[in-house]
């Protein structure tokens, strides 16, 4: 089990894996380094993990630090790593090592005390074992941070989102909202044009942006990206959590 996170913060999630929540947590961490806000990121647990010289690295991790300028080192801010690109609990059973939220707890303490946000990137998607008897939703749950699902545009999203949304409220996990992650702004089909806003008349949820596709390596958002999430609050949602 984890502590709460002590601070403002907010807690990336998504429908699947690859929708876009390190782009989206790496942008929503930029809009608060702009302001000249302390920006915590943590991505828990990843997998698929590349070697280099220092160890094993999470380049989601590195992308998240970039866009944050985060103070603080990797092996915090992403402090259980695994090699294999799968889910945590196969992952780590496959690797002979278990989980260890000891570590991440330290890490969500040690960040905590010198920030003035946390952005935290989930693992693919809520119903991901995190280790033999825990889920993202468990840890989502612990963490006390509303959640900000990134969504894909295309068919098939409303579905996947209004479970989301579900699995989140089944455990009173608060939602500040949706983000739709790389729309075509050319050539948008009948399905992607009306997909939002279906989302948030069936799901009572509403669309906090609609990012483009556009130019996302570490640390270099794209004009366009930055402009579609500039619009939005996101201190006021960091600071509505979970009573
Ligand atoms: N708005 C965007 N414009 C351009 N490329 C994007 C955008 N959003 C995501 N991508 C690209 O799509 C791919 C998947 O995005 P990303 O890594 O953010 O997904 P994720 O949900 O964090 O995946 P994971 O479950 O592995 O953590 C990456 O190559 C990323 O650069
Ligand atoms: C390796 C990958 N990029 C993710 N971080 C892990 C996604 C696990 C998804 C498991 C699943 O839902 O089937
Ligand atoms: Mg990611």
């Amino acid at each position: 089990m984890l502590a709460r996170v002590p601070i403002p913060s907010i807690f990336v999630t998504g429908t699947d894996t690859g929708v876009g929540k390190t782009v989206i947590a790496g942008a929503i961490a930029d809009w608060f380094r702009r302001r000249g806000s302390r920006v915590a990121v943590l991505k828990p647990a990843a997998t698929g993990c590349v070697h280099r010289r220092e160890g094993l690295v999470s380049e989601d991790a590195e992308f998240l630090a970039a866009c944050a300028d985060a103070r603080f080192p990797l092996d915090l801010i992403c402090p259980q790593r695994y090699e294999e690109p799968l889910a945590p609990a196969v992952a780590a059973e496959r690797a002979k090592q278990p989980l260890d939220w000891d570590a991440i707890d330290r890490s969500i303490r040690l960040m905590s005390r010198e920030s003035d946000v946390m952005i935290v990137e989930g693992v693919g998607g809520v119903m991901v074992p995190m280790d033999a008897k825990h889920t993202v939703l468990d840890m989502a749950v612990w963490l006390g941070a509303p959640a900000v699902i990134v969504a894909r545009p295309h068919l098939g999203t409303i579905n996947h989102t209004l479970l989301t949304a579900e699995a989140l409220r089944s455990r009173s996990v608060k939602i500040a909202g949706v983000v739709i992650n790389q729309y075509r702004t050319d050539g948008a089909s009948v399905a992607e044009e009306t997909n939002g806003r279906a989302i948030e008349k069936w799901g009572k949820l509403s669309i906090l942006a609609t990012v483009p596709a556009g130019r996302a390596s570490a640390g270099d958002l794209s004009p366009d990206i930055v402009a579609a999430v500039e619009p939005v609050d996101w201190e006021a949602l960091a600071r509505n959590r979970a009573s």
